[in-house]
């Protein structure tokens, strides 16, 4: 076996480990990069960026569909499945091809492929091909989606997650989707605007990172009119017939069961941190009862030893902006260690690309209420809101929250129009600690649908005690 000896490994190449590796490159150059799977990242190859390519034909096939009610009639529309999986797939292509290209730009001998696993602290072994002996460590192997034994066994290639969607070279007839997270959202929102037929399976009512509910109720309620669902249900079983998967379950408050058969069944009920290979035991790091060690959230460092942890893998906030600030901080402390210091985290900010969109904006109502926070909320519909009209995307709510006394902005929940760009407001307002009056304070053009932030805030400051 060859042995190596290294300032820093970094296990995993996706978006967290590709920024550790170019943060510490400013300080060392005795870096070993270890991947076991393709170059690329999940975010580019089967992630953000191919399913918001499926996300954007979802959009047109929507928006031609439903402009009958502006008087533009396109009667009989078309949608050429290849087509639409064709220009994903090229895309997607193209925007992976930009991060491969980026690490195979990087020295040869900073590269090296296998899997990863802690024989020792400070050593690696990688395939039983090579030991690698490193004075700190960044973890950055990312998040898997979970999907049960059993079913996979019964199913085979007719259970999928994400990254098979995105190797289709046409669109199915019909998938069951189950799992109404973020993914499934997402995925059912979309492949349904594209003619797929598809149901939602939840065995709750949740709706993405939904809490507050005023909000949530409106999104069950609009969620099951725009979409086949089969909410608060209990899956009886599954099993592969001539004519696809069939699918037997009944739902909370109905006697009978129902059976029905779908081409495939998507498996979306969350992802899991790619820990188990690593035998972090071996690295003397203590674990709980999942497997996760413990990450200061700001250092990105496991405490006591010279081990960070970037990305998907510590499971914190599971976002690609957050992973590439995590991969930064990791980077910079790996290469400084034993000095190291503290990256603060930017504004909680997440966007579910759902049909309307959902931002959540730094603490939910749920956080909030668990706190005991004394905090002011307003709601505000975009049901009579001017632009949101005028366009014909006038459904969703806006729930606004600040603190009591300081008049402070402390969050938002949101489902509704141009969500993705009134959250990324509110998380800059929230990130500067402005209060709701410096909010009213800038300027709101007309027409706008940001005209409904601003009467959201009028009526949070309404709200407000002093
Ligand atoms: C369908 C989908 C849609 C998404 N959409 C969005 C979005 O719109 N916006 C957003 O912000 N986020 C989105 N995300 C989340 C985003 O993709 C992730 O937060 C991000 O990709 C995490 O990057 P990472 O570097 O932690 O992990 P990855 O990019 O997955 O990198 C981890 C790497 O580690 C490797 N690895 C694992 N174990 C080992 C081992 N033992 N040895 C060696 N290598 C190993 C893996 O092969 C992988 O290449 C989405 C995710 C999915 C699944
Ligand atoms: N737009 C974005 O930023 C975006 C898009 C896609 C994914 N992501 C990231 O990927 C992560 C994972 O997404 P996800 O949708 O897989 O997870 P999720 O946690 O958002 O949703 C999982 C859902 O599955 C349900 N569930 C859990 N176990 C179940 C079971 N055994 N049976 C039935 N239902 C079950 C949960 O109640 C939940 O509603 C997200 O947290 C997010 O960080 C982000």
């Amino acid at each position: 076996m060859k042995t190596l000896d290294t300032d820093i490994a970094i296990i995993g190449v996706g978006s967290a480990g590709m920024v550790a590796y170019k943060a510490a490159r400013k300080t060392t150059d005795r870096i070993v990069t270890i991947e076991s799977g393709p170059y690329g990242t999940t975010c580019a190859r089967v992630g953000c960026m191919p399913s918001k390519l499926l996300i954007a034909a979802a959009n047109a096939a929507r928006a031609t569909r439903n402009s009958g009610s502006l008087g533009i009639h396109t009667d009989n529309i078309t949608i050429d499945g290849a087509q639409v999986m064709q220009r994903v797939r090229e895309e997607r292509d193209r925007f992976a091809q930009f991060s491969i290209d980026d690490v195979l730009a990087w020295p040869q001998e900073a590269r090296l492929h296998g899997q990863a696993r802690f024989t020792a602290p400070g050593t690696l072994c990688i395939n039983e091909h090579t030991q690698v002996n490193a004075r700190t460590v960044i973890i950055a192997t990312g998040s898997s989606p979970v999907i049960p034994d059993e079913l996979k066994r019964a199913l085979g290639d007719r259970l999928i997650v994400n990254d098979d969607i995105f190797a289709w070279t046409t669109l199915p007839q019909s998938v069951a989707v189950m799992g109404s997270g973020v993914i499934g959202l997402e995925l059912a929102h979309a492949l349904h605007a594209l003619g797929v037929r598809v149901r939602l399976f939840s065995r709750n009512s949740k709706i993405g990172p939904l809490t507050d509910p005023e909000v949530l109720s409106q999104a069950q309620a609009l969620t099951q009119t725009l979409l086949p669902t089969a909410f608060n249900s209990q899956l009886h079983h599954a099993r592969l017939t001539t004519e696809g998967v069939e699918l037997q379950y009944s739902t909370l408050g109905e006697s009978e069961n129902h059976t029905d058969t779908f081409d495939y069944l998507l498996w979306a009920t969350g992802r899991s941190p790619n820990l188990a290979a690593l035998n972090l035991a071996a690295a003397g790091v203590d674990i709980d009862q999942r497997g996760m060690p413990q990450v200061d959230p700001l250092t990105r460092q496991i405490p006591g030893h010279p081990i960070f942890m970037a990305g998907d893998v510590h499971g914190q906030r599971p976002l690609l902006h957050e992973a590439t600030d995590d991969g930064y901080a990791a980077g910079h402390n790996a290469a400084s260690w034993p000095k190291v210091q503290a990256y603060p985290l930017r504004a909680s900010l997440g966007i579910v690309f759902s049909h309307p969109q959902i931002t959540m904006v730094g603490q939910s109502h749920r956080a909030l209420t668990d706190a005991g926070t004394a905090f002011a909320r307003s709601i505000q519909p975009f049901a009579n809101q001017g632009r949101a009209r005028v366009d014909g995307q006038n459904t969703g709510t806006l729930a606004l929250y600040a603190e009591h006394k300081t008049g402070r902005f402390l969050g938002a929940e949101m489902l509704g129009p141009a969500a993705e760009h009134l959250g990324h407001l509110l998380a800059w307002a929230l990130q500067q600690k402005q209060t709701v009056e410096d909010m009213l304070a800038c300027p709101f053009y007309h027409p706008t649908v940001e005209e409904g932030l601003r009467s959201g805030l009028q009526k949070l400051r309404a709200e407000l005690r002093s």
